[in-house]
């Protein structure tokens, strides 16, 4: 992957977005397929025809597996200089990434799913504040002020005010705490991330490999414990076109995942979190211009605020004031890269 890196950085930074845009655009599909198909043509006992996959604990730790596979392979063909960072900050971030991914899939218990979209859209925000808290990160107003304004377009844009639902209403409050909780963890893994950066700035490769490695650990720990690893296996083996959907899903995960990585090491997690928040609202806007359903007056002011936010963060975000000095700062000083990503 050297290579890409004497790509000039704004040609970079679209390749990335353009990656992660293409790769969760399919990888969407092939989870809808799964996780909403049927498999065999048993009937049910509530007579349906087929059986339906309930593994979400075993999909998440086979496409944990598979990239870091994936991230080993890559740096097998292509070694790069030592990973430095901390254990500890690789263990944590993979800890919290899980308990994001945990707690906003149990939240779908209690609201529906486009709320459950809507609420992650806000993620830019926790990104940026525990960043700043936590992960020692100073940004201009400028970069407070779009990351805001794109967060409520895209809230604006894809609200939907719900019909009477048939979710339970005497837990409401359950499903927002939940996504206030998953909310919190995509920012404490995103202030960790930062610190790596500091630290020892690692590789998007090298931390897809790192990640994963613990993820797969954490998870595996937790498939034995649930038994859900022993069901997955016998469901797969009654089903084995259910192989093929996971090699696929698995494919575009990795893929997928290896943008964002890169994504985070070179532009960190915040530019990182923008780009999924705008790759949801440009799908929905992409579906409403494709299938000409219209749009209310609230949507349209949301869709004009996200494009003026980016344009606007494009134009003025990067102007930055300082970054905080940290003793790990200090060791960069007089490498221009790797001050470059510090401030970015
Ligand atoms: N900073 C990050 N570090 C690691 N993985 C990330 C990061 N940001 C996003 N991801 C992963 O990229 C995928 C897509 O992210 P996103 O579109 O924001 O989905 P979600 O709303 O489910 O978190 C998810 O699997 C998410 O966990």
């Amino acid at each position: 992957m050297r290579h890409i890196m004497n790509i000039p950085e704004n040609s970079r930074f679209v390749i990335y977005a353009a990656g992660i845009f293409f790769c969760y655009f399919l990888y969407g599909i092939v989870q809808e397929n799964i996780t909403r198909g049927r498999y065999g043509d048993q009937v049910q006992p509530d007579g349906s025809i087929g059986e339906r996959y309930t593994y979400a604990l075993a999909l998440v730790w086979v496409q944990c597996f598979c990239n870091f596979v994936f991230a080993k392979g890559m740096l097998v063909v292509k070694p790069q200089k030592e990973d430095t960072t901390h254990t500890g900050y690789y263990a944590a971030s993979a800890l919290t990434y899980l308990l994001a991914m945990v707690s906003s899939n149990m939240a779908l218990r209690w609201v529906p799913y486009p709320t459950q979209v809507v609420g992650k859209s806000a993620k830019p925000i926790p990104v940026m504040i525990l960043g700043v808290l936590i992960g020692r990160k100073s940004y201009s107003w400028t970069r407070y002020a779009c990351v805001l304004t794109i967060v409520v377009g895209v809230i604006l844009f894809m609200y939907k005010e719900s019909k009477v639902s048939n979710l339970p209403a005497e837990t409401t409050g359950l499903g927002e705490l939940l996504l206030f909780l998953s909310l919190s963890m995509d920012g404490l893994c995103a202030a960790i991330q930062e610190r790596m950066r500091a630290a020892s700035a690692p590789s998007g490769q090298q931390m897809m490999l790192a990640m994963n490695f613990w993820s797969t650990l954490m998870l595996g720990g937790a498939m034995i414990l649930t038994g859900e690893g022993k069901d997955f296996i016998y469901f797969a083996t009654r089903h084995p076109e259910l192989w093929t959907h996971i090699a696929l899903i698995a494919l575009c995960g990795a893929m997928g995942q290896l943008f964002i990585f890169l994504m985070v090491a070179s532009f960190g997690p915040l530019a990182c979190s923008v780009v999924t928040t705008t790759r949801k609202f440009f799908t929905v806007l992409c579906s409403v211009l494709m299938f000409g359903n219209r749009l209310i007056a609230r949507q349209w002011f949301g869709a004009v605020l996200v494009f003026a936010a980016l344009f606007a963060d494009m134009l003025y975000g990067k102007k930055q004031v300082p970054a905080k000095k940290s003793p790990s700062d200090v060791k960069l000083k007089g490498n221009n890269e790797e001050q470059k990503k510090l401030i970015s």
